[in-house]
């Protein structure tokens, strides 16, 4: 094993077909309804449908001058230089600074406006996906990875708003400017307009031929930038394990692996993508030689004037412009398009299930609970829970205990009704859990969870969290209860101590006591307590111990205990085992019964006095 940790690290040397498969095999995500997303994105935009049209008329606008410039300029030679008409060229030279104004002032208009369409736009969806996310049920938030998750209102998000930003205005004026650079030709000249499109299919080849290659490999530099940056994080916010388990040789290695990826696919890409301009700058020099041979031809043989070969030269160049700028905006269009749909996924994801018309509101629970043959199971195929029953008293403590993924958290999930029983009943206060509205529910229940979240704030805040309404000296009083008030007056600025969001700064053991000082605050009748398994020195565990008794009195308490010497006082202890209640009876009765709670305490006590 450390061998191979040790090993010398070698580059691994892609070529760039293998780079491509690669890419090709990780073909980045197209839009599955590339209309139907259109269309929603459009229903967005059309909430600033006047902006819209005002946008989408100056873009008229400044495709027109730009027609109009070279235009002016072929008049200015056929009509006045050519006829020596100094008078009349001074009037057409104010009337080309007239145009390239309104061309100016009407891009600066169109951009302005765009962008703020674009962020309205965005803004309004981004609301509403962080709305409905805090709608989804909990189901939802466990099949998926969060870091997934967010990329999709973050990255996605970014991609749709940068598209709007450029590429609506870009792909409209570069059609209107081809269309109209075209029609302008032919009226001009058939055949130089026939000459000068020869151009076109030489371009699309060539251009196809780049984009082909150029699309993967930034879908590759894409992909390996991912990763690279995943990695990062990760070893970042791992440095404690990776140098308690010396790894950074390891690391290090891996880190260089990905790092040669990302650089050997980004060569590749920008070297193929600089092709682009080379190409379209030969090419136009080749259609501007022609454009002069030709016309030079059809004007000494009286066809056409000068102008209009300067005209033709001058269009020529406007000509393939339009045709680069679409093939580059089409891909990241179709990007944009395929993370707008990513994010309408999300927002069409079904909420949690209103409450039934008939659920009612509780004002105060007494606290009787009971699992009448409840079965459940997360998917289809699988029984986690089967015929479960056992019946809580107001004020009573039920220990939940057995090994890894017995079954403890999904008890206390169908509790919360974060899940509903696939067979048989939950009652409260005997009313079937689906007769009670969530938020009543949940308003009567606090959760001291083995990992306590905190929020970015400051400890007074993160108590309040319990109930918002209460007063700075209630807060104080509950970190009282909770053993939390005297770590608390220690830190540096007290309760107002700004904490970040990892917690960073306090122990796992303070963790824990602000969590129940946020549960005394919020006064539960029902209490649920995943009990810590990290090691927390004694001092502080007595401290927990002491809060928690406080807080469990009067309430009945679910506790998912890891550690048996904490539950010996508990009114019931519920052994599970693969989802079966194997066991029930108190710590005494369940000793006495030596069976499986017996052997779990007998081993937990080998290690302990092993440890
Ligand atoms: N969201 C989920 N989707 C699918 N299966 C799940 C989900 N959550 C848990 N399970 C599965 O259900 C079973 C019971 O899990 P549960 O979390 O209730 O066990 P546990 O007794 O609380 O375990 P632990 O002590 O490790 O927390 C496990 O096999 C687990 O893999």
């Amino acid at each position: 094993m450390l061998n191979e940790i040790r090993r010398p690290f070698q580059y691994k040397r892609r070529s760039l077909k293998e780079i491509e498969e690669s890419a090709a095999g990780s073909k980045k995500r197209k839009a599955d309804d590339f209309t139907g997303t259109v269309k929603k994105i459009w229903h967005y935009l059309s909430m600033n449908k006047l902006k819209l049209y005002l946008v989408l008329f100056m873009v008229l606008i400044s495709s027109a001058m730009a027609l109009l410039g070279p235009f002016l300029v072929g008049m200015a030679i056929d009509d006045y230089i050519v006829s020596g008409d100094a008078d009349g060229l001074i009037q057409l030279i104010w009337l080309l600074a007239a145009v390239y104004v309104v061309y100016s002032l009407s891009m600066w208009f169109q951009a302005m406006w765009m962008v703020r369409i674009a962020q309205e736009t965005v803004f309004t969806m981004r609301t509403q996906l962080f709305n409905h996310l805090q709608k989804l049920p909990i189901p939802f938030f466990d099949k998926r990875q969060h870091g997934e998750l967010m990329s999709r209102v973050t990255n996605d998000m970014e991609n749709v708003s940068s598209t709007l930003n450029s590429s609506v205005i870009q792909i409209v004026s570069s059609v209107l400017t081809l269309v109209g650079t075209v029609g302008v030709m032919l009226y001009l000249s058939p055949l130089l307009t026939l000459i000068t499109v020869l151009v076109i299919p030489a371009m699309v080849l060539g251009l196809k031929w780049i984009t082909k290659r150029t699309g993967r490999l930034f879908k590759e530099q894409q992909k390996n930038l991912g990763e690279l940056n995943g990695y990062i994080q990760e070893t970042l916010s791992g440095q404690r394990i990776i140098k308690t388990f010396s790894q950074e040789e390891r690391v290090i290695h891996q880190f260089e692996e990905k790092n040669e990826k990302l650089r050997l696919a980004g060569f590749w890409a920008q070297t193929f993508s600089g092709f682009i301009p080379k190409l379209m700058n030969f090419l136009n020099n080749l259609s501007f030689a022609v454009i002069a041979l030709v016309g030079g031809v059809l004007a000494l043989n009286g066809y056409i004037t000068i102008g209009v070969i300067v005209i033709f030269v001058e269009y020529s160049r406007q000509f393939t412009r339009p045709l680069n700028d679409l093939a580059n905006q089409f891909n990241t269009l179709l990007s944009a398009v395929a993370g707008a749909e990513r994010v309408f996924d999300i927002m069409s994801e079904d909420e949690e299930r209103k409450d039934e018309k008939h659920a009612k509101t509780l004002d105060r629970l007494e606290g009787r609970v009971i699992f009448d043959h409840v079965s459940f199971s997360y998917e289809e195929d699988e029984v986690i829970l089967s015929d479960l029953s056992f019946e809580a008293s107001p004020g009573e403590t039920i220990a939940l205990v057995g090994p890894t993924g017995a079954g403890k958290t999904t008890i206390i999930n169908l509790l919360s009704r974060f899940y509903n029983p696939t067979g048989g009943r939950v009652l409260i206060d005997g009313t079937d859990l689906t007769n009670i509205k969530r938020s009543s529910l949940r308003s009567h229940m606090a959760f001291v969870l083995q990992d306590s979240i905190l929020f970015q704030g400051t400890i007074r805040e993160n108590i309040r969290y319990g109930r918002l309404t209460a007063s700075d000296s209630e807060v104080e009083e509950a970190a009282r209860m909770a053993n939390a008030d005297s770590f608390i007056r220690k830190m540096p600025d007290g309760y107002d101590t700004v904490l970040k969001a990892d917690g960073e700064g306090i122990s796992q053991g303070q963790r824990q006591l602000l969590a129940i000082a946020r549960a005394m605050l919020a006064d539960p009748d029902l209490l649920i307590l995943d009990e810590a398994t990290s090691s927390i020195d004694t001092v502080t565990e007595i401290k927990i111990q002491e809060a928690l008794e406080v807080l469990m009195k009067g309430r009945t308490s679910f506790v998912i205990a890891h550690r048996l010497n904490t539950i010996q006082n508990a009114d019931q202890i519920l052994v599970l085992n693969n989802g079966q209640l194997i066991e029930r009876g108190n710590h005494d009765q369940l000793i006495e019964r030596n069976g499986f709670y017996a052997d779990l305490q007998k081993s937990q006590l080998k290690e302990q006095l092993s440890g």
